[in-house]
């Protein structure tokens, strides 16, 4: 049974047709990048499956639950969590009370006036901004830090109420060919609790951390398969060498 599987997902704003029936079907522990040209539909579909868009058409299923009418907190609830390209962090805050502010949202009122409770925060925080090399900057405040760094938080922010899917749209994007290395370095210990769907523009970051590709055109799926089939398909080649 996959974890997420979204069928038939239309999105019509207007006359334009962004998203025309797309399915993405994502396994338990499986990185899956969604590529395709500009305006093919990538961020459409994630914001249909995350909930900040409402299909036109199409259902989308998560663990087993039909979730095609969950808000976004709803979806959260059951163990979705997103980072889109618009920051989320608050900048005058140090790191520590960003994390700190994120795992509070997963926590019940019994967890936070319980003292016992509140060191175990404080070791989870830590451990968070250990786990994306922030420690050091644990008492910075978050405008302080690197555009890369601020991506690297934000995912952390993303992962404290421990998701079972995390959907990121472009996280490199102005990123460093450093930072993008360490992105990954960063990205793929959390397989061993959570599947991804990541939407990138960098075919040799998704490359390196997926398992299996949707390559979307025109608001449909083109392809879908392993990183080596996506790679051998002669359409999908074409599709990249029109926009070169
Ligand atoms: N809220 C909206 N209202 C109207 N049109 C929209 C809206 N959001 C997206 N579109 C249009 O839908 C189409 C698909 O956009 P989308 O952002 O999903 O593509 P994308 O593949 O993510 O593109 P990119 O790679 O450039 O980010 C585009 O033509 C875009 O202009």
């Amino acid at each position: 049974m996959p974890l997420l599987e979204a069928a038939g997902i239309r999105k019509i704003f207007g006359k334009l047709t962004a998203v025309d029936g797309a399915a993405l079907t994502v396994r338990e522990n499986e990185f899956h990048g969604l590529i395709g040209p500009n305006g093919s539909g990538k961020s459409t579909l994630m914001k249909c499956i995350a909930g900040a868009e409402v299909p036109t058409q199409g259902k989308v299923r998560f663990i087993n639950t039909d979730i095609t009418t969950f808000t976004p907190t709803e979806r959260a609830r059951a163990g979705m969590s997103l980072k889109f390209q618009i920051t989320s962090v608050l900048p005058s805050l140090t790191l520590y009370d960003n994390i700190l502010l994120a795992l509070q949202g997963h926590c019940s009122l019994f967890d936070l006036v319980f003292s016992r409770s509140r060191r175990q925060l404080h070791d989870q925080v830590m451990m968070m901004l250990t786990q994306f090399r922030l420690a050091d900057r644990a008492f910075d405040a978050a405008a302080a830090l690197s555009h890369g760094q601020q991506q690297w938080l934000e995912i952390a922010m993303a992962l404290a109420g421990k998701p079972r899917l995390l959907l990121l749209d472009e996280p490199t994007g102005g990123m460093s060919l450093e930072e993008r290395r360490v992105t990954g370095e960063l990205l793929r210990p959390i397989k061993e609790h959570c599947s991804l769907v990541i939407v990138e523009h960098d075919l040799d970051f998704i490359r390196d951390i997926c398992d299996r590709l949707t390559v979307l055109d025109q608001g449909r799926v083109l392809a879908t398969g392993s990183v080596a089939e996506i790679q051998a398909d002669k359409s999908v080649q074409e599709i990249y060498l029109r926009r070169a």
